[in-house]
């Protein structure tokens, strides 16, 4: 593959827009800002053997999967995508025919949500493929969804069913791409090939002009609740009936392991978050109006100390930060 060539087949994925100034061809892109805009912006890497295999995700979903997991980061903020930089590292054997395959992938997504690509990097590598996507996107002024922002006496609320992805994941390491599949498993696979970020939610709840504490789930139910427990230094306690564990994992996997998929598994990419309990009605009926399933799972018992615990007949446990890790 000659690197020179390969940009020039990649530029072709690059829309004309009047806030691009410079896109790809220069040493950077030049992209117009707005005086009542704030930043957001974001990296995520996906690599061969870690995040996926060519027998989990077709090359399609490679480059669909390493935009949407940027975008949930974006929707997570209750920001507006706007444009996105690709860098690439490939070991020889990857094919150019093939690396396009993967951009065609990206594009369908980044064009459904007018996401602009403008640049990025191409290197090679000793072994398999990297793709490091970055996003920026923007928000009104300080109005970003953060972390930090839970406080006593909320709400906490997870949408979608959590769980598919692991699932998914299961039956793709076993079967492949290509095993027959009921519809039950092609749906699971479908989730963990190609999640939907949930910008649409995300932007709802900024739009409501409530106070919101967000994050996306990339690791793991547990892992993402303790993160928004740590940031904004409460106690959260989540009720185990309550957490809308995918029902097709659960069908297919028995209960426990469907918990243990919502809790632990990553990458659904759904969010989790906390509101005031006054304003949950309100933020649960506009989602419900616009099709998205919100469910409330628990409550913020208290400021302080950061803990998460699971209530379950009754009783509080504590649960350590389990999910996914890197090293
Ligand atoms: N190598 C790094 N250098 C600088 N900042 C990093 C690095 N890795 C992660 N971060 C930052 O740490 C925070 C948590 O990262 P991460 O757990 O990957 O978030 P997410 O799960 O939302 O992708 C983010 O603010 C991210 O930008
Ligand atoms: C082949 C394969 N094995 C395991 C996984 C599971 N997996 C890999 S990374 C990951 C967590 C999410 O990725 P990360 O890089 O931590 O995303 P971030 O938290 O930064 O958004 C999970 C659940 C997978 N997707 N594919
Ligand atoms: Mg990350
Ligand atoms: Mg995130
Ligand atoms: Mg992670």
């Amino acid at each position: 593959m000659h690197e020179f060539d390969l940009i020039r087949q990649i530029d072709s994925f690059a829309a004309d827009h009047e806030d691009v100034k410079v896109g790809i061809g220069d040493d950077a892109a030049v992209t117009s800002s707005h005086a009542h805009k704030d930043v957001i912006s974001c990296v995520d890497t996906i690599c061969e053997g870690i995040h996926f295999k060519r027998s989990t995700l077709h090359l399609s979903d490679i480059g669909y999967k390493a935009l949407a997991v940027n975008l949930s980061d974006i929707a997570a903020m209750g920001g507006t995508p706007r444009y996105y930089l690709v860098s690439l590292a490939m070991s020889p054997e990857w094919k150019q025919e093939e690396i396009l395959e993967i951009y065609r992938g990206m594009n369908d997504l980044a064009e459904r949500y007018g996401v602009l690509l403008i640049g990025g990097d191409t290197v090679s590598a000793q072994h398999d493929l990297m793709i490091s996507v970055t996003v920026l996107g923007e928000i009104e002024k300080s109005r970003s969804l953060l972390r930090s922002s839970a406080r006593e006496g909320d709400v906490v609320f997870a949408s979608g069913t959590l769980g598919d992805s692991r699932g998914g994941l299961d039956l793709l390491l076993s079967g492949g791409l290509t095993a027959p599949r009921t519809e039950q498993e092609h749906a699971l696979v479908g989730v963990h090939q190609r999640p939907e970020p949930q910008l649409t939610l995300g932007q709802l709840l900024k739009e409501s002009g409530c106070r919101i504490a967000l994050n996306d789930i990339s690791d793991g139910l547990s892992s993402e609740s303790w993160e928004l427990a740590e940031a904004s230094r409460v106690c959260i306690c989540l009720e185990e009936e309550k957490i809308p564990v995918s029902e097709n994992a659960t069908k297919l996997f028995g209960n426990e392991t469907a918990y243990e998929y919502a809790l632990t598994g990553g990458e659904d990419f759904q969010l989790v978050g906390t509101v005031a309990k006054s304003d949950w009605p309100a933020i649960a009926s506009a989602a419900k109006e616009k099709g998205i399933r919100l469910s409330a799972i628990g409550s913020v018992t208290q400021e302080g100390a950061p803990q998460v615990l699971m209530q379950k007949n009754g009783e509080r446990t504590a649960i350590k930060r389990a999910g996914y890790r890197h090293q």
